[in-house]
């Protein structure tokens, strides 16, 4: 056990952790199981969109040249050819003095360059012969022209990329039924520590329940990988390393919570001794987690967190997470930095920055972050109400009410703002 560690920022443990890390190979999958799951290769529009000139509108097509003399009190009358709805062909060229009936998103017949609405003509009825056009029209209004939104060959979703909503509807426009993307990345979840009891175990003297265990896997299946529960690491540093060793092969990233500090049950704390660990950092400039470690341990990587929850879900958001990102092939990692005010005044002094966890509140278009006053590295209560970190920085007097800080977060504001 080393009771002397060196001590290096969060950016440089990060760094030393991210370029041990590379991005695992790719998969096929059907867009039915694409969702969230991170492009292996660029995606390209096989055809213009939209395809076919259309109209936007439920109206007439016309031809621009035969509405100038159109207003509302003198219409122009234009003869009823066909009526075409979405999906149909329209079978007759509109020539001088014609119209066709046209629906929302129906191809637009030949000899027609713009539509009018339904609103502004005299006489829409559905099956009436003429219809008065109320105002002049000029070429190419209302229509959406062919290849307007996307050209042939354009790149419609980048490798890098998570598959959102959105890439869905694009990729599924595209008929993209099969895509490439990377294989997520299988976390093994160890946790340490005799004083855990498992979720059906009853309540004992100086017992807890194990529930990093739980958030941990939450968090890894939200930022896209597959948490694979391991069996609880013993407090003897031989057994664990036979335990660790056992599971190395499954996965491709070990995570594990509890055992990182001096105490005399500190079981990661004595591993990193061992010649076959390599340590990349054990202890961080940073409060809670201090003594979060990162190492590779037969050329898998390794993130030790915290015990305490707070500082496990921090460490989890610091390095866990950017590890997934990265072993995940996700063109950016990282995570959002904004700036917003603090609330209320922060001045216990610190000499590493505290990230304090939180929430975001606008008021009026200005955005503050306010502690979560609970925020004890071992208090769990309102870890299910953090939405960021704020980052008061090292020494000094901590920050004033109103002042900028620097926020961690994935979210926005939430709608539920108590100002
Ligand atoms: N002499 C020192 N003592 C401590 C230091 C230090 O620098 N010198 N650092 C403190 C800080 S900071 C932290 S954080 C903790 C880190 O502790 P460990 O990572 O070694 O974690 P444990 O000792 O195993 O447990 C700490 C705490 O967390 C509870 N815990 C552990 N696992 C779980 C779990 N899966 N679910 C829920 N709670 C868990 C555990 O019962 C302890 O209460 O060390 C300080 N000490
Ligand atoms: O890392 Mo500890 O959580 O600062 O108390
Ligand atoms: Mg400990």
């Amino acid at each position: 056990m080393r009771f002397s560690r060196q001590m290096v920022t969060v950016e440089e443990a990060v760094d030393r952790l991210l370029k041990r890390l590379t991005h695992l190979g790719e998969e096929t999958v059907q867009i039915e199981e694409a969702y969230g799951r991170i492009l292996a290769s660029d995606v390209y529009a096989t055809y213009e969109l939209p395809h076919f000139d259309r109209s936007p509108l439920d109206g007439f097509a016309v031809r621009a040249a035969d509405t100038i003399s159109a207003s509302v009190d003198q219409p122009v009358y234009l003869r009823v050819l066909e009526t075409v709805a979405a999906g149909q062909v329209p079978q007759h060229e509109v020539t001088a003095g014609c119209a066709t009936r046209i629906m929302t998103g129906a191809m637009m017949p030949a000899g027609a360059d713009a539509v009018i609405m339904f609103e502004q003509t005299e006489n829409p009825a559905e099956h009436a012969a003429t219809v008065g056009v109320k105002r002049v029209l000029k070429p190419g209004e209302n229509v959406s022209r062919r290849g307007e939104e996307i050209a042939s060959g354009t790149v419609i979703a980048e490798a890098g990329e998570r598959i959102n909503a959105g890439t869905l509807a694009i990729l599924a426009t595209f008929g993209y039924k099969q895509l490439s993307v990377i294989r997520k990345p299988r976390v093994g979840l160890f946790s340490t520590g005799s004083e855990l009891l498992r979720i059906d175990q009853p309540l004992v003297a100086g017992k807890i329940r194990n529930s990093n265990s739980w958030m941990l896997s939450a968090l890894i299946q939200e930022a896209g990988g597959i948490p694979v529960w391991l069996p609880d690491l013993p407090d003897d540093l031989v057994k664990a390393k036979t335990i660790i060793g056992e599971h190395l092969q499954e996965v491709d990233l070990l995570v594990s919570s509890g055992g990182v500090s001096v105490g005399d049950f500190d079981v990661i704390a004595s591993l990193v001794d061992e010649p076959e660990v390599d340590l990349l950092f054990n202890k961080v400039a940073m409060r809670p987690g201090k003594p979060t470690t990162g190492l590779i341990l037969h050329g898998k990587p390794y993130i030790a967190l915290s015990g305490n929850p707070g500082a496990c879900f921090l460490g989890y958001e610091l390095f866990v997470h950017l590890a997934i990102q990265k072993m995940s092939g996700m063109r950016q990692v990282g995570l959002r930095l904004i700036k917003a005010k603090l609330d209320v005044a922060y001045t216990k002094p610190c000499p590493y920055p505290r990230y304090l966890r939180g929430r975001l509140l606008d008021r009026e278009g200005e955005l503050f972050a306010r502690p979560d006053f609970n925020e004890k590295a071992g208090n769990l209560g309102t870890l299910k109400d953090s939405e960021c970190f704020m980052i008061i920085p090292a020494g000094g007097s901590g920050k004033q009410a109103g002042e900028l800080v620097h926020v961690l977060t994935h979210a926005m504001p939430s709608w539920r703002n108590e100002g």
